[in-house]
């Protein structure tokens, strides 16, 4: 018989469904929502209602009916956790809604796990952004009160890890991959047999700089920053992730827009662009060092894997270290409905939330 599965992942400006049957997809929506829609909202848990009644009424309006075997979830800024499926319980929702960071996914286990009780399913997320698999020496910086925190786009990591394992008759779980998600975020990871031993924290200043990020900014200029009066805390924080990057230094986050620039002739698109991608290719080179130089292949994967001039660039610069393979863009989507297939035909364990670092809090 055939599984049926529910997918919902929240963004910043979407909610995006689907339904597969199996690995098939049956049915797919984008619920959008403008930017007057939820300037209302003040915090990201008081569109919980808003959101999961778009939900039902888009499932309701294409005939859906709340039946199936599973819902899955993006996971959301939980406390750091290994990667894999883990069941939504009531520890997870309470540390979503407690989240010390503001993020549409902290809404999706709750939605999920609403729909999956009227089904009569279980509710699952998988591959939360705050994976954490980093090797003990990744975990440590030069200021012991600041440890390295790992942050990135872990699901659409390993989906394209496994897809590019399959299409060369290989397990996943055999190779030393270096997966350079190029989205609005970027995040270079170093696979190293099935397990992300370091990677830079791409929500918060580490690493390359991107579209909208400012990556690893000068640490003592940014103290002066921070205490010049010129800014406050939240505008510093949108200087590192929401106003940095290429929207700083160009005022757009779109790369075909710079593009169309660089090929008008204009210099300072051309500068900044290289600088980003040079910055991209240096990371590449400290995660093939994480892999003991023995990487087996370099994957450039998101949007801006579309677009030549840049995946030419990084070639460019880093293809003397493995073959570069590119596979543009994501599916967030059929990898959450994998893992959930996963997860009922017993292929992957379900995992229950419980992380280290509450273990290490002994509760009073
Ligand atoms: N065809 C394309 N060519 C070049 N760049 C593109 C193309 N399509 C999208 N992009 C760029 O990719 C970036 C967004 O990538 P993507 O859609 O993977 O990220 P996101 O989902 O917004 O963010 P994140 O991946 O960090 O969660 C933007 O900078 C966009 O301009
Ligand atoms: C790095 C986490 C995913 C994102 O870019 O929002």
């Amino acid at each position: 018989m055939l599984m049926k599965i529910l997918v919902i992942n929240p963004g910043s400006t979407s909610t995006k469904l689907a339904v597969y049957e199996d690995d098939v997809l049956v049915w797919r929506e984008s619920l959008y929502h403008s930017a007057e829609e939820v300037a209302g909202f003040r915090h990201i848990n008081e569109q919980y209602d808003y959101r999961r009644q778009h939900v039902h009424e888009a499932l309701e309006k294409a005939g859906i009916p709340l039946r199936f075997d599973a819902v899955i979830a993006r996971g959301g800024l939980l406390k750091p956790i290994p990667g894999g499926v883990y069941l939504v319980d009531e520890r997870v929702k309470q540390d979503l809604w407690n989240a010390s960071m503001e993020h549409a996914s902290n809404l999706a286990a709750w939605i999920a796990d609403e729909i999956a009780q009227q089904a009569g399913c279980p509710a699952y997320i998988a591959d939360p952004v705050v994976t954490d698999e980093l090797r003990e020496e990744a975990r440590i910086s030069g200021v012991p009160e600041l440890p390295r925190i790992s942050i990135f786009h872990a699901l659409n990591s390993r989906a394209v890890s496994r897809r590019y394992a399959a299409r060369i008759g290989k397990k996943y779980e055999e190779m030393n991959l270096i997966v350079v998600h190029l989205g609005g975020g970027i995040s270079v990871s170093a696979h190293q047999y099935g397990r992300v031993v370091d990677v830079n924290n791409a929500l918060n200043g580490e690493g390359p700089f991107s579209p909208e990020r400012a990556g690893t900014v000068p640490a003592r200029q940014l103290v002066d920053l921070c205490f010049s009066g010129k800014y406050t805390h939240r505008e510093l924080c949108r200087m590192l992730n929401g106003r940095g990057g290429l929207v700083a230094h160009l005022g757009t986050t779109d790369v075909p827009t710079i593009i169309r620039g660089i090929h008008a002739g204009e210099i300072h698109y051309k500068r900044v662009l290289d600088a980003m991608l040079y910055t991209v290719a240096k990371q590449i080179g400290a995660m093939h060092v994480a892999l003991h130089c023995a990487t087996d292949a370099i994957i450039l994967t998101g949007g801006i894997a579309y677009n030549e001039y840049c995946t030419d660039a990084l070639r460019g610069w880093v293809e003397s270290l493995a073959p570069v393979e590119i596979i543009p863009g994501e599916d967030e989507m059929g990898a959450l409905a994998m893992n959930a297939l996963g997860a009922l035909n017993g292929e992957l364990t379900v995992q229950r939330y419980c992380p280290k670092q509450d273990e290490e809090i002994p509760e009073k």
